[in-house]
Parts: structure tokens; sequence; C-alpha cells
């Protein structure tokens, strides 16, 4: 789907770079048949600043059914019900780290405390987030994951999320860059996702459809939570109450800790910036570097600060110059990112 370029573009990635989760495993395929562990591109608009991606399959049958069991008998799920008291879904709420931050979700709280008392529970959720950030983003440590999750359980086909944004306060995505990603375990359901009008409704021409199978992961990054909403729909009536159970995991960086919370000060690593370490020489790669080629070398420079020191009084003139663009100088990153040596 090609969105309608927007009358008043959002900063282009020339200016203001971000590094895209789905473009860490190589170049992103458009629309095409992808690789396992290859992310295929959902969404695309410069203009809006908005990227969404999607990889099939990323855990294996094994993997899923594993978690799947384990989070379903373990997780201190809350269910939320909607005004007639039926079931909408059940959620649980996963923070990292010593964070306190309890989330809400139009009326419910679903706070944070809770999960302490269930270290299994944590204990799965660490795992988890190793074993899908170390493969989605092999060259960024683990204090580049995301420091929160909130999780879904569909019961059947019945219950499911209506038309949102993960416009949060917490996640500070209404105004700045936000990458959100979501994992799938268990039964396959439909996901939407659509330009919003100024009454946070889905323009319908807009809608892009997709599935979401056991062990897909969908990431949502840059703006996207501020320009669309998301929906996972109902499945049809006549076979909604056999549809087979499924859980989501979402993923995301709490950039705002509330004002209790221990972290509400620190500062907040996301993976603001990709360098290759080679021998003696850090690279920073040029994006799109599949289309320019050339990476830029930066010899000696390790840490994202000095990065920032080295190299910052020289960035009007490199990007004037033509000769490259810079991939990452984040806006959200305030601590040094340190890359191990290759
Ligand atoms: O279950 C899903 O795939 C979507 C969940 C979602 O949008 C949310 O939790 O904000
Ligand atoms: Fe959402």
């Amino acid at each position: 789907m090609v969105w309608k370029e927007c009358e008043l573009p959002e900063a282009s990635l020339y200016d203001c770079p971000l590094p895209l989760l789905g473009c860490f495993g190589g170049p992103p395929s458009f629309g095409h048949q992808v690789e396992v562990g290859q992310a295929e591109t959902i969404i695309w608009d410069e203009s809006r600043r908005c990227f969404a991606f999607h990889w099939r399959s990323l855990l294996d049958q094994a993997s899923t059914e594993t978690y799947f069991h384990k989070l379903q008998t373990l997780a201190p799920w809350d269910q939320l019900k909607g005004r007639k008291g039926q079931i909408l879904r059940s959620t649980s709420w996963y923070v990292r780290d010593g964070c306190t931050c309890d989330y809400t979700y139009g009326d419910a709280r679903v706070s944070s405390s809770q999960t302490k008392s269930r270290s299994q529970f944590v204990r799965i959720m660490e795992e988890l987030t190793a074993t899908v950030f170390s493969t989605l983003t092999p060259s960024l440590g683990p204090e580049c994951w995301p420091n929160s999750a909130n999780l879904n359980y569909y019961a059947d086909g019945t219950q499911s999320v209506g038309w949102h944004a993960d416009d949060e306060t917490l996640f500070g995505g209404e105004s700045q860059d936000c990458s959100i990603i979501s994992l799938s375990l268990g039964g396959r359901r439909e996901f939407w996702i659509a330009l919003k009008d100024e009454s946070m409704e889905p323009i319908q021409d807009t809608i892009v459809e997709m599935d979401l199978r056991d062990g897909d992961v969908l990431s949502m990054e840059g703006l996207m939570q501020k320009h669309t909403v998301h929906f996972l729909t109902r499945e049809p009536v006549q076979r909604a109450g056999l549809s087979p159970p499924r859980i989501n995991i979402t993923w995301r960086w709490i950039v705002n800790h509330r004002r209790a919370c221990a972290l509400r000060h620190c500062p907040v690593t996301t993976p603001s910036a990709k360098i290759i370490t080679s021998g003696a020489n850090s690279k920073i790669w040029t994006r799109p570097w599949w289309q320019l080629g050339e990476a830029w070398h930066l010899q000696g420079v390790e840490t994202l600060h000095e990065l920032q020191t080295q190299w910052m009084e020289g960035w009007p003139e490199l990007c004037a110059s033509g000769r490259t663009r810079l991939m990452a100088l984040p806006s959200l990153c305030q601590k040094p990112l340190l890359w191990p040596k290759a």
C-alpha cells in the first residue's frame, strides 16, 4: 500500500536519521516472499516517517509452543471487560531492570508490582526478550533491548482490540519516533493498520490488512503512533468461538518513566544507531546503505558519545558534500552505546 504523500512532511530520514529494525538484517523486501529471518516491508512512508515490517516465523514452532504454554499458565493475566461485562481480552505487563511504571490502557490500569512476585513470569519474559532481540538486532546488546512489554491473551476469535494508537505518554509515540515490536503466538489473526483522521478514526481507503501467524513479528517504527491506528479484528461470527487462542507480546521503550519510578531520570537506551565495528575501524552505515553502498568509516570511534562530540561539528558539511548520509544520530539516545569489537 502506498499512501498519498503528506502535505506537511515530517523530518526526512536524511535530516533526522533513524535506524529501522526492519533494515538490520539487510535490505527489507517490498511485497514479495522473503527468507525466514528477513523482514518484509509493510509500510514505507517517508513523508509521514511511518515504517512497518513483518518477519514471518521468526520463532520456530517448538519455541512458540513452549512460550505460549508458559505464558498462558504463568503470566499474571488481568481480564479487561466491556460495558456489558463481556471479556474483551486479558492483559499482562512486564518491565525490566528496576522499572516500576504501571500501564494504563483505556480505563484499565495494569500494575507492574504484581509482576514482582511472579519471578517465573519475569524469567520467561527475560528469556523471550533475549531470544527475539538477539535475532532481530544481533549487533545490539541487552542495554538496547526494549524495557517493557504489554501482553494480550485472546481466548478465541470473539476477543479483539479496537482501532487505537499506542500513543501513551510513557512511550512518547504521539510526538517522537517510537518503535513497537510485537510477537504473535498461537492462532492466526487478522491485523489492520490505517492512517487516522483528526478524531482518531481510521481513514477507510488507507487500510492495510495482514495476517499475523504463530511466530510472526511485526514492527511499527518512526511516527506510526502519531499518524496511524491499528486494529486486531474479531473473527467472523461463524468461526469466532472456535478460533484457537492467541498471545501477543508487544515490546516498547518507556522513555517517560512515571514520577514514582526510580528510573524517572535515567537515560534510556534505544537502538538509535547502528555502528558496526570491524577491526580498528567503526563504520556507520549510510542510509539507505544498500542503495548508496559505501559506508562511512570512522577511525577508532567506539561510542556514540565520541561520535557525537567528534563528528557533530562536521555534520552539516558532510551532508552538504553529498558524499554520504549518516545512518543515525539519535534524538532519543542520551547514553553512549558500546558495540563489541569484531
Ligand atoms: O494483538 C495484537 O496483535 C495487537 C495488540 C495491540 O495493538 C496492543 O496491545 O496495543
Ligand atoms: Fe496497539
